[in-house]
């Protein structure tokens, strides 16, 4: 094995791991040598090197063992400086010089490492729409860093439409504009996986210092300490302890915080005493937007390469799904063009990119339809899913089990199961009853239409 070689393998890891993993936990990490069965790595951190040894060790082996069979384990250790120690094997390796290895504090200081920011998320580079432009708007303002008007900021949203992005541009903001600030990023799991640490190694208290002594928190995913009792207790503490000091925090998930199951009613009731705001589905305008401006990031790449009128156009209207599935099938259509020496027409399009149009063929979920048809009758989620048969919930549960019948593959059991775990008869009766007033009620009638076009956006 040689370090070569290793480049060479981390791409393919690249396409294993995806670009997110890829850049937050394989690219810091450098191969060091291999001796004797054992491939060794450094890394910036205890903390990194822990995580990618849980996670990805098995990935990363069984690559490596395509160029060396006889490797059986992995290790991974923080370089020791120059002349510090003689038992280090080799002489620390240059840290390499790329943003997410910058954005690691030295590894003394492992307990307080903010998690690795992907360069590429910025504020710059975020594309507002309507859909997101709450968001937007909120982001910027914590990212100003002045008093703390509402704590915590909670962004929520779907998968891909942009809540990492958002909270990595306000980390980069911050750090920009306020360089004394100790702001500290990091995903809920990877708070989990430090407190689970902090109480094997006996350091409560010191991990009770570190996230207290933070001027900016921001909490990744948070839907992920759901049912883990221990480290919500602990959260809520962190929390308080924070927002008692006028401390900002910054959350994200990928629902609102009344729709996160097994979260404790505290800790909810907490989240939702700031801000939230929700990043909704990207509409057709913006997808084109992001499309006009990530040709733009592909053309510092592939200067050459033209892209054919309609081809974003198209693009936009058939990926509805998330943006990391957009942006991908752009990257493929810049990679495949300038493998293939053509231009980007629509036929290369459809060439290159079959399967990612047939996956996209618009899938509605019974979550989607619930929430359109909750927002749009202006009811909570919680109930129309509940219980209460008040008219004012029933009508519009009847109306989304008559949606989720027509326009999902799904049965009426699924469906009740969906609804609060109804009886597939009562899903029924429902269909049944808007089926009627269909013909009867020229409210209803619209609203249908509504709802199924924007369902179909
Ligand atoms: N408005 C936007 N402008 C530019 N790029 C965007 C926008 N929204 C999303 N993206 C891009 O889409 C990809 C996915 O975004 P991101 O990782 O922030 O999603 P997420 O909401 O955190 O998803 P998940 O729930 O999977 O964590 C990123 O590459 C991001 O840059």
């Amino acid at each position: 094995m040689t370090k070569e070689k290793w480049g060479q393998l981390r791409q393919r890891l690249l396409k294993t791991v995806g670009q997110n993993n890829y850049t937050n936990w394989i690219e810091p990490i450098e191969f060091r040598a291999a001796d004797d069965g054992i491939a060794t790595f450094d890394v910036p951190t205890n903390f990194l090197g822990n995580y990618v040894s849980q996670n990805f060790a098995e990935l990363i082996l069984h690559e490596l063992k395509t160029e060396d069979p006889s490797l059986r384990r992995l290790q991974f250790a923080v370089p020791t400086p120059v002349g510090a120690g003689a038992d280090m094997p080799q002489a620390p390796q240059p840290v390499q010089s790329s943003a997410a290895m910058r954005a690691v504090k030295p590894a003394a200081n492992t307990a307080l490492t903010t998690a690795p920011l992907d360069k590429r998320f910025t504020f710059d580079t975020f594309v507002v729409g309507k859909p997101n432009e709450l968001a937007h708007a909120a982001a910027r303002r914590v990212a100003e860093g002045g008093p703390v008007t509402f704590n915590p900021l909670f962004l929520y949203g779907g998968v891909g439409l942009g809540k990492t992005h958002l909270m990595h541009a306000i980390a980069h903001e911050l750090r920009a504009r306020r360089p004394e600030m100790n702001v500290l990023y990091l995903s809920a799991e990877q708070f989990m996986y430090r407190f689970v640490q902090a109480l094997r190694d006996r350091k409560m208290m010191d991990f009770k210092e570190i996230f207290r002594s933070v001027d900016v928190l921001m909490v990744d995913d948070v839907q992920f300490i759901a049912g883990k009792d221990s480290t919500q207790e602990e959260f809520f503490h962190t929390f308080n302890a924070l927002v008692d000091q006028n401390k900002q925090i910054i959350i994200s998930a990928d629902r609102s915080p009344s729709e996160i199951k097994d979260l404790e009613d505290r800790v909810k009731s907490r989240l939702q005493c700031g801000l939230v705001v929700d990043l909704h589905p990207t509409d057709y305008e913006l997808r084109l937007g992001i499309l006009q401006s990530k040709v733009e990031q592909q053309r510092l790449n592939y200067p050459d390469l033209e892209v054919e009128a309609g081809v974003l156009e198209f693009l936009a209207h058939r990926i509805s799904t998330n943006v990391r599935v957009l942006e991908g099938a752009l990257t493929r259509l810049f990679a495949f063009a300038s493998l293939v020496g053509r231009e980007i027409n629509m036929e290369l399009t459809q060439d290159c990119l079959s399967d990612v149009l047939r996956a996209s063929e618009r899938k509605i979920t019974v979550e989607e339809i619930q929430r359109k048809v909750s927002d749009h009758y202006n009811i909570r989620l919680s109930d129309m899913i509940g219980p209460k048969r008040l008219r004012s919930y029933a009508r519009p549960r009847q109306v989304a089990m008559y949606l989720c019948k027509k326009m999902t593959s799904r049965s009426l059991p699924e469906i009740g199961r969906r609804f609060g775990g109804r009886d597939h008869t009562t899903v029924m009766h429902g269909v049944k009853r808007i089926e009627e007033l269909k013909t009867q009620d020229g409210q209803i009638a619209e609203d249908l239409e509504l709802l199924r076009r924007a369902l179909e956006e």
